[in-house]
């Protein structure tokens, strides 16, 4: 007898292990890496999990071994750069294989438990049954599907997966039906004769079986003369085109088919081929793009990624063109990140443009089922599959085989780390890592480097290449600093504008120019307070003050959502005078509207793009000059390219100055000068007026000369002096409870065991500065590690260190989790 073989599994838990399952004889021949299976995990729980690794080493241990139960794929759903891939994310970030499992397929390959079973309409009826097994697809049959819960109580048993197993086993039912369902492909009908009428002859006699029947007749004539009779002699319509003519409704066809003389078939067709665009052209890259290029490409020579560093409008995104179109004549893939879904819109229509349908989008909007297909496509190779794939973070998961080049746009924005849930990854070093799985190129482009890149760049481990003009030699706006304070002492302001702002959206507007005004809060006022004693209206499930959101006369909790109706009095001394504090988008809009009334005003934040069209329908209105002003949170700030604006305002530069956070400098940095890159991009410069309570603050002095070198080496010397990156690595530790002694309790045990192994490179724990979200009260504890000194050794003792903490009495309810390179 042979040895026995064993699987090793990746479940899609939180759990650090693999877990090893015995591989039944019979199932030997069909079992690969790579493919799914179903396995059952502790008492009741079913899972679909990756087959990862097959050995015959029997493991050690005298515990039950169970057997894998189902082998859902055939061929393999991921390959093996992915499975690499994988292992790094869950080293580098401190998280479970099973987790980075979780987050890289889309959900629809994905089923738990919950899984819906579903009768198989292909089930042989001859099959002998039990009597529960009958019962059992009756009610299948009956209600479509039931999910694994309704089955078992349907049973009266706590496990119905034993009966389960048989019926799959009798292809009597399908378990994948969640996956089936969401992926079935997608099928129009199309009309033909039947059978009995193919032949000339035979046609002859076709009316006789409709007699007087009107409608019927009309159909069947309009149907036979696009057809047999018509100059192509094609063989059938589709159901679509046959009614829309006629004018005549389904239930007539349905009659003239139930006479058994027109059929119907579903015919497949992809999803994803839905317009089709032609190729049209690619732009003649200028001097300076042209020298870039070179450059670029010595750059990837070195083996090193390339920074790209281009003022905004130089024409980067032309640049990434060129590069795409040598890397596709090799028949190489590409993939493009973006920081954010909606700039995809805008992009690929430049991408289009450029390679047609060879290029396309995946992100997390798209359902299911197209990013099943597209999964799919790229892992088969097959013909329809994207050779460009533009995409948010989570296209670093596609199933790709044979990069050529990676780009990753506007690399300095924080969107490409995710933050929750675990892996917390960031997308453009986890692009660095792919670039060396795949060995191809990894450029990264910017207008304003992240600290990270910059100093890699500095440091030559990334090759720079500079692009410092715009295109068509347009200057950089003119940036002009005013003061709020002084405005408002002198009583200058507008409502919101201080007479800078004001003056310069007026001139706009009267010359048919449009203006971007920037303010990073959306809703209408961040709070509300009594004037009397100061109360304010507070969440009652996170430490932060309420929004008030005047269009749903509501106040809302950014955090958890929570939404309460404005209060008529104080909650402490019942007065009743309350009042709106400060102002968000909502607020700007609504006083444009008072001062500009003749103005076509927009808003562009997160409470008016919720639906999934509607950022693209605000870009397309804005870019074909609907829209005079747009007003915006950072949604405006990014890699959008619009020809007319003229003006942007930042209504508010203190927040972002004011954030305590030892990047904030930086991010304002980069925020200013994104969103003031907007401005005078096609033939005519731009101006930006940044107001400001603190008009001398080096910063914006900074942002107005366009000086980044300046800002980044005074702030890489504080960097360096309070041991924060790109100089040394920091790990944040959270720690999360629902009672606040309890997590006191907890995170102070973890910071003295670190402290005994860290020593002085731990930091807290303390409470960040909203210290309970969603009724969990928070703290954090920072690790401050040295660059230089190997970091697996130090994770993989601080995640000892946690499961340890985890693990001790009186510390059930206690969430912790590490956060590496936390934005
Ligand atoms: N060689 C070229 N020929 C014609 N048009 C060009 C060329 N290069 C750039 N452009 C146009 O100039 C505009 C700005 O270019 P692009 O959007 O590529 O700049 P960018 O550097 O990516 O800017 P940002 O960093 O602000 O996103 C675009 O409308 C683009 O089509
Ligand atoms: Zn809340």
């Amino acid at each position: 007898m042979s040895k026995p073989l064993f699987a090793d599994v990746i479940l899609p838990l939180p759990l650090r292990d693999k877990f090893t399952y015995l591989v039944p004889a019979s199932f030997e021949p069909n079992m690969k890496l790579g493919v799914r299976v179903i396995v059952q995990f502790g008492a009741r729980k079913y899972f679909s999990a990756l087959v990862y690794r097959l050995h015959q080493e029997p493991p050690s241990g005298d515990f039950d071994l169970k057997s894998i139960d189902a082998i859902l794929d055939k061929e393999p759903i991921v390959n093996q750069a992915q499975i690499i891939a994988w292992e790094w994310v869950a080293d580098y970030y401190c998280c479970s294989l099973g987790e980075v499992f979780k987050a890289a397929l889309p959900s629809a390959l994905k089923l738990e438990s919950q899984s819906n079973v579903s009768f198989n309409p292909h089930f042989n009826m001859e099959e002998e049954l039990t009597g529960e097994e009958e019962a059992l697809l009756l009610m299948l049959q009956g209600r479509g599907q039931a999910n694994i819960k309704e089955i078992n109580q349907f049973l009266g048993r706590k496990s119905s997966y034993a009966t389960l197993k048989v019926l799959l086993e009798k292809n009597a039912i399908l378990i994948e039906e969640r996956l089936k369902d969401s992926y079935k492909p997608k099928t129009i009908g199309v009309v033909k004769l039947s059978d009995q009428f193919s032949t000339p002859k035979a046609i002859e006699n076709i009316f006789e079986g409709i007699g007087r029947a009107k409608k019927q007749r009309e159909l069947l004539e309009y149907f036979l003369a696009e057809t047999v009779f018509s100059e192509e002699s094609q063989n059938s319509l589709t159901k679509k085109e046959l009614l829309e003519q006629t004018g005549i409704s389904d239930a007539v066809l349905k009659v003239v088919v139930d006479k058994g003389i027109l059929t119907i078939e579903e015919v497949e067709i992809g999803r994803l081929i839905q317009n089709h665009t032609e190729e049209q052209f690619l732009y003649e890259l200028n001097e300076a793009q042209e020298k870039a290029l070179v450059q670029v490409k010595e750059g990837f020579q070195t083996k090193r990624p390339v920074l790209l560093h281009g003022v905004t409008s130089s024409g980067k995104t032309e640049v990434y063109i060129k590069l795409i179109e040598e890397v596709l004549a090799q028949n190489k893939q590409v993939l493009y990140l973006v920081p954010e879904i909606g700039l995809t819109s805008q992009l690929n229509n430049r991408l289009k443009r450029a390679f047609g349908d060879r290029a396309g989008i995946y992100h997390s909007k798209f359902n299911d089922a197209e990013r099943v297909e597209i999964w799919f496509n790229i892992l088969e190779e097959k013909e329809d599959a994207y050779q460009v794939v533009l995409g948010a973070r989570s296209a670093v998961f596609l199933p790709f085989k044979k990069l050529g080049l990676i780009i990753v746009d506007e690399e300095h924005e924080n969107s490409y780390k995710q933050f929750d849930p675990a892996p917390r990854y960031h997308a453009r070093d986890m692009a660095v890592v792919l670039g060396q799985i795949h060995k191809a190129p990894v450029l990264l482009g910017t207008a304003t480097p992240s600290f990270e890149s910059y100093f890699n760049a500095k440091l030559k481990k990334y090759a720079l290449v500079e692009l410092k003009e715009r295109f068509q030699g347009i200057e950089l706006p003119e940036i002009v600093v005013a003061d709020i304070r002084k405005a408002t002492r002198q009583r200058q302001m507008k409502s919101l504008l201080t007479p800078e702002l004001y003056d310069e959206v007026k001139q706009a507007l009267e010359k048919e120019e449009q203006v971007i005004l920037f303010q990073n809060r959306r809703g209408f006022a961040p709070y509300m307070q009594c004037t009397s004693c100061g109360w304010i209206p507070k969440c009652q499930n996170c430490d932060v003050s309420l929004t008030y959101h005047k269009y749903r006369s509501s106040l809302v909790c950014h955090y958890c959502g929570h939404t309460t109706s404005l209060p008529d009095t104080c909650g402490e001394c019942h007065s009743d005078d309350i009042r709106t504090k400060g102002y968000g988008t909502e607020q700007i809009e609504e006083e444009l509207g008072i001062l500009f009334p003749e103005a076509r005003v927009a808003r562009m934040d997160l409470d008016t793009t919720r639906a999934k069209r509607s950022f693209d329908q605000l870009i397309y209105k804005f870019e074909t000059k609907q829209i005079d002003i747009l007003v915006g949170t950072q949604m405006v700030t990014k890699g959008l390219d619009f020809e007319h604006v003229r003006v942007v305002g930042i209504l508010n530069a203190d927040q972002m100055l004011n954030y305590p956070d030892f990047r904030s400098f930086e991010r304002s940095f980069q925020l200013m000068a994104q969103v003031s890159g907007r401005a005078g991009r096609k033939n005519k410069r731009g101006k930006v007026v940044i107001q400001t309570s603190q008009p001398t603050h080096e910063v914006l002095a900074e942002v107005a000369s366009n000086s980044f070198d300046l800002l980044f080496n005074r702030q890489m010397l504080e960097r360096k002096l309070f041991r924060y990156p790109p100089y040394f690595r920091l790990v944040k530790i959270v720690v999360k409870h629902k009672s606040r002694e309890r997590l006191d309790l907890g995170a102070n045990q973890l910071a003295a065991i670190l402290r005994k192994l860290f020593v002085n490179q731990v930091l807290g724990p303390e409470y960040p500065v909203i210290s309970r979200v969603q009724t969990w009260y928070q703290k954090e504890i920072w690790l401050k590690l040295d660059k230089n000194k190997q970091l697996s050794p130090a994770k993989k003792q601080l995640m000892d260190v946690i499961g340890q903490i985890k693990g001790l009495p009186n510390n059930g309810g206690l969430i912790i989790y590490a956060d590496v390179d936390p934005m």
